[in-house]
């Protein structure tokens, strides 16, 4: 049984992007979004139940390094000040924050994720803070899928660790092509499905004997499970430079982190 995706405002600002994100593209009348996956019903479950532990454990278990890898990720997205720009699967907001500060309060960051509870914990993280960029920052329940936002509307787009999670990654690269203004990047960070076999054996043994047992002690065993489960089906750097060529892009490069254990494609419209 599918659920209904929409551009759900999370806050009243959001409400705001919603109309503000050049109108949603015209569906018939009467006709609404209907997700018929069941495997994006439980991603969806499954990011909303990691929620309240998830920036907690991202900095234990990559001793802090995944806020270097994000960094390089918004760096790699050419976003500057004054540009309107999307963090799709966004999540807590992390890389939503970094580009905040990119564009400055001359600019807006539209955080997308399908996940209520992750963008509840991202709107409280902003609320937060004390940085008046901040202010610049909309959050918007809605599908990677089905993005409300009219064609060319974003300056730079940044995917941190979500592209391998949504169930039709082609389509995901199209509507982000479709919603990045000519000439403009979008910068994709994720695990590196890597060709080398130790890296895959270090990658693969951390997962198993240091990220999965953390994670069972907060009763997310499964949930983490799954982490080590999509790296395997996803893409390697060469094939993820296929994908952006095949969505459309004029370039796609993926370049190596973290010794090979993340990777980030920057793909040019
Ligand atoms: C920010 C990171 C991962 C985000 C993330 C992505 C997912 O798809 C998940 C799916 C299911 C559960 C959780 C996640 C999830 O957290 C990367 C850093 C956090 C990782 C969980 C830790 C990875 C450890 C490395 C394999 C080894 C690090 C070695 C060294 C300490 C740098
Ligand atoms: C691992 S988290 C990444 C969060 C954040 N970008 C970061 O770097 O920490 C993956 C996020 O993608 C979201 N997601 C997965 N599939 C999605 C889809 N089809 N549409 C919108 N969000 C999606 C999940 O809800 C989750 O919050």
């Amino acid at each position: 049984m599918g659920t209904l995706a929409a551009a759900i405002p999370v806050t009243a600002a959001a409400t705001a992007a919603s109309g503000h994100a050049g109108g949603r593209r015209r569906r018939p009348r009467g006709s609404v979004a209907v997700r018929c996956s069941s495997a994006a019903d439980e991603r969806q479950a499954l990011f909303s139940r990691i929620a309240p532990v998830y920036d907690h454990l991202n900095d234990v278990l990559s001793l802090g390094q995944h806020r270097t890898w994000k960094r390089i990720c918004v760096s790699w997205s050419m976003a500057k000040r004054g540009d309107r720009v999307l963090d799709l699967c966004c999540g807590s907001g992390d890389l939503a924050f970094l580009l905040s500060q990119k564009v400055g309060l001359d600019g807006e960051v539209m955080g997308v994720d399908f996940s209520g509870q992750q963008l509840q914990t991202a709107a409280s993280r902003q609320d937060q803070r004390w940085k008046a960029c901040y202010k610049n920052i909309k959050w918007i329940e809605g599908d990677a899928l089905d993005l409300p936002f009219t064609d060319r509307y974003f300056d730079a787009v940044t995917v941190g660790y979500g592209l391998r999670n949504v169930v039709d990654r082609p389509k995901a690269m199209r509507e982000i092509l479709r919603v990045l203004k000519p000439g403009s990047r979008a910068s994709v960070l994720d695990f590196n499905k890597s060709s080398s076999f130790f890296t895959a054996s270090l990658q693969s043994w951390a997962i198993d004997n240091v990220v999965v047992p953390l994670a069972s002690s907060y009763g997310l065993t499964e949930e983490y499970k799954y982490l080590k489960s999509s790296i395997s089906h996803y893409l390697t750097g060469e094939e993820l430079e296929k994908l952006a060529k095949e969505a459309g892009f004029s370039s796609g490069k993926h370049y190596e982190l973290g010794g090979g254990l993340m990777g980030n494609l920057v793909a040019t419209r």
